[in-house]
């Protein structure tokens, strides 16, 4: 492909991510894939090429742009090799207009900037948000060890503090490597939060919005396999992936069950006063994975916010009816938002006056009111706030 057509391809292909983006569709990722697919004359040098170009404009759009066209006009206007693939050429772009507008560079819409900024994230931190992300990987006990995986990939480091997982650089091809399930694809952030729930050999434990399990597995691992551990979501295509994941894995403690929002407690009355530990990695904004998904924060909007409030709402007071005495619950999102975070655990304690705030020894971390946090720029992990609250 010419590098103008090359721009074509990433203007075609955002255009669809923005639509996604506004009308609830598929991820970036998904649409580069399906997209791909359908143009099999782009070799592996063009994807790369196209890929970046589309990532690229997704990270300097802040707010939504009008259009794919609009988006990689932004990105021309700060590098004119780009500009000159506007050329008018068969199968690239036309020449730019001189009263064309590009779309607005920016870190995130100015709602959510105000947000994050109103839960202490400062310009540098937001920064950070959009940086791109290692490949972290936590190596698989049941079936591996860190030496063996660090045989199969030489160039992976080990993480302090994390004893079980290893950083790769960011697009490391790893599959190949995988083999019957010794590690699996999950950030240092993601793994630090689990440790929250101190999860123990024998222990029955609640996994409530598992969704395709990558906290799950690391319950499995922690819990030597031994014990109860029931993987609940409401999602049934994500739910349906977690089984056969944890096959591979060499679980075998997994039961899963799919809940219906607005029922859960339900479903789950054979659980209740009965778990040591509940772990809720809720539905959420996903303010702290923008560095895997920049288009994220696109879809989100002051109305969906709310609404992803109240369901977390709802799902910690029903985690802590299946908590029994002496157990406790781990409130988790990747956000940094703290109407998501900070003040949804606040709010919990105060609705439930009986119950207060564990304090937390992990890896890494900043005390952030009842909890601690994560971001990418002190900790190098994705964006995380975990409170674990147990009754007084
Ligand atoms: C942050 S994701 C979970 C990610 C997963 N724990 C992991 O580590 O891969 C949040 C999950 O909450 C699920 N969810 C949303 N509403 C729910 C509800 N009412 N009950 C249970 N799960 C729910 C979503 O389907 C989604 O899979």
């Amino acid at each position: 492909m010419t590098p103008a057509a090359r721009t074509q391809a990433a203007i075609d292909l955002l255009d669809a991510i923005i639509l996604a983006a506004r009308d609830g569709g598929a991820s970036a990722d998904v649409l580069l894939a399906r997209g791909f697919a359908a143009r099999r004359y782009a070799g592996s040098k063009d994807r790369r090429a196209i890929r970046a170009l589309v990532y690229d404009a997704i990270r300097l759009c802040g707010e939504w742009p009008e259009s794919g066209r609009a988006a990689l006009l932004a990105l021309a206007a700060r590098d004119p090799a780009l500009a000159a693939t506007f050329d008018g050429s068969s199968y690239g772009p036309a020449p730019i207009a001189s009263d064309e507008r590009a779309a607005t560079a920016g870190i995130a819409p100015a709602w959510l900037m105000d947000a994050l900024a109103g839960s202490g994230i400062d310009a540098a931190q937001a920064t950070a948000l959009l940086d791109r992300a290692p490949l972290d990987l936590r190596v698989n006990p049941l079936r591996s060890s860190v030496a063996e995986v660090r045989a199969r990939l030489p160039d992976a480091q080990p993480i302090p503090g994390l004893p079980d997982a290893l950083r790769l650089p960011a697009d490391t091809a790893v599959e190949a490597a995988q083999g019957d399930g010794g590690f699996e694809v999950q950030d240092a952030g993601s793994q630090i939060v689990t440790l929250a729930a101190g999860a123990q050999p024998g222990m029955r434990v609640v996994d409530l919005c598992a969704g395709g399990g990558g906290k799950t597995l690391a319950l499995a691992a922690a819990m030597a396999n031994q014990g109860a551990l029931l993987a609940t979501d409401s999602d049934r295509a994500r739910l349906s992936r977690l089984l056969p994941r944890a096959q591979r894995a060499g679980v075998s403690i997994v039961e899963t069950r799919l809940l219906n929002p607005g029922r859960e407690a339900e479903a789950l009355a054979d659980w209740q006063g009965s778990a040591d530990i509940v772990l809720v990695d809720a539905p959420c904004s996903g303010t702290g994975t923008w560095r895997r998904n920049p288009e994220a924060r696109w879809r989100l909007t002051p109305m969906r916010l709310a609404k992803l409030v109240e369901t977390q709402a709802r799902l910690l007071d029903v985690a802590a009816t299946l908590v029994k005495p002496g157990g406790a619950f781990i409130h988790i999102v990747c956000s940094l938002l703290d109407a998501e975070g900070a003040d949804q655990a606040s709010g919990f304690l105060a609705r439930h006056p009986d119950w207060l705030a564990a304090p937390l020894a992990l890896p890494a971390g900043t005390p952030h009111g009842p909890g601690v946090r994560l971001t990418p720029l002190a900790h190098s992990t994705d964006g995380f706030f975990v409170a674990k609250l147990k009754r007084a």
